[in-house]
């Protein structure tokens, strides 16, 4: 199994304690390398493992958070080799706290936690040795998924060989990871150049490197495309590396970088008369996780983009455009693309979050199908065939 270790202080440093100290409303403990973390007691009973206050199974919480005493205190304190035992002067409750658990938990401060494989940056050269797994091996067990998923994480994105050339097999390749996505486009796709659907993936024109589904509140997480069949020219497959594109606009214009981080951009989808799709608020290039500000998610689609007249100041007009030019400069520059003509047998499946995509256009017929996956789905997967789902309760609870 591809391993996926957690890389917490629990990991690093075995755990020595050596003193907790209580006050009124906290618990304090120090660990080795005086290192001491704080917590809050209202937060320590609110998160009691024992079943009383945990559901055993579902582990969803029983307890009535709100019955606790906002100024809820320790009747007495007890230190063993496994753990902390509170006892609590509110219901006579008594919560036992493994060590590793606190410093799995431990917010202030918060340790180091990463689950998932260290993303790599890639540029073009990445070709010379692109990741890619076998339709078998992905096919007969987890570990299968287990080396895909990382690999999707990884490189944001992975090539799969050996797919039997049809629709059948592809889609129940896709669901090796989870349940398809469906949209107003269907679920699983196969489609042409037919305009059988009002959107410029069902013609043969160019189109620039983007990201999918920029319309939903949800933008699809996963996109898989598998090409049955070409008899024509062009139609080459094109990905750019989202978050190398975005560290460079960082260090090169900071500037646009923080305006692309903020400006809401509204975005699409109303070519076919059955919808009328818009996210629920519009959402800028680039979200941040609020924690860690880590890069989180890309959006761009300039040809969903629908009409920005929302400006909280219109002074962002030309800031926003001189921003997107030098966006589109480096998205664009040869050195971060990375096309592939795909054949009949090679699927790619992308992390629409972090990945664009895009196509050379085309003539003759050309018949691609394919699917999305959600993000959350995609996750799940991932960090349950890397990690093993022990591993992972223990980070949750
Ligand atoms: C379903 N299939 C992938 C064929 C087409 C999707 C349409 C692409 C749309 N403009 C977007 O950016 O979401
Ligand atoms: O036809 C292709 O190769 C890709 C089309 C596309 O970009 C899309 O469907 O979003």
């Amino acid at each position: 199994m591809a391993s996926i270790v957690p890389k917490t202080i629990v990991e690093k440093n075995p755990i020595h304690y050596d003193q907790v100290l209580i006050s009124p409303t906290s618990v304090r403990v120090s660990w080795a390398d005086n290192i001491a973390s704080t917590y809050h007691n209202i937060w320590l009973r609110d998160h009691c493992q024992c079943e009383q206050c945990l559901h055993p199974l579902t582990k969803q919480r029983l307890l009535n958070t709100f019955e606790i005493p906002s100024d809820i205190k320790s009747t007495a304190i007890e230190q063993s080799k496994d753990g902390l035992t509170i006892h609590w002067n509110h219901q006579t409750h008594t919560s036992f706290y493994p060590w590793s658990w606190l410093q799995r938990h431990s917010y202030n401060p918060r340790f180091q936690k990463t689950f998932l494989p260290k993303k790599q940056l890639w540029n073009h050269e990445i070709q010379q040795n692109s990741p890619v797994v076998e339709y078998d091996t992905v096919m007969k067990s987890d570990d299968g998924v287990a080396e895909w998923t990382s690999k999707i994480e990884k490189y944001g994105f992975c090539f799969i060989d050996g797919i039997p050339i049809n629709p059948e097999s592809t889609q129940k390749l896709l669901c090796r990871i989870a349940f398809i996505r469906t949209t107003h486009y269907g679920g699983f796709w196969d489609f042409t150049s037919n305009l059988a659907k009002a959107d410029l993936a069902y013609t043969g024109l160019k189109i620039g490197a983007h990201t999918d589904t920029t319309y939903f509140t949800d933008p699809a997480g996963l996109q898989l495309f598998h090409l049955l069949e070409f008899d024509g020219e062009g139609g080459k497959s094109l990905l750019v590396d989202g978050f190398r594109a975005a560290q460079i606009l960082c260090e090169e214009d900071p500037n646009a970088y923080r305006i692309l981080s903020h400006i809401p951009i509204p975005s699409h989808s109303s070519g076919n008369k059955e919808t009328f799709i818009q996210p629920s608020m519009p959402r800028s290039i680039f979200t941040h996780d609020n924690s860690t500000g880590q890069l989180q998610q890309i959006r761009w689609n300039n040809e969903d983009r629908s009409i920005m007249d929302q400006w909280s100041d219109p002074n962002d007009v030309t800031l926003f455009y001189d921003a997107i030019r030098k966006w589109n400069e480096i998205l664009t520059r040869k050195d971060g693309e990375l096309w592939e003509q795909l054949r009949p047998g090679r699927a790619v499946i992308f992390d629409n979050w972090r990945v664009l995509h895009g196509r050379s256009a085309f003539t003759g017929h050309r018949r691609m199908c394919g699917g999305y996956i959600n993000r959350d789905d995609y996750v799940s997967r991932l960090r349950l065939t890397n990690l093993g789902r022990e591993r992972l309760l223990e980070t949750l609870f």
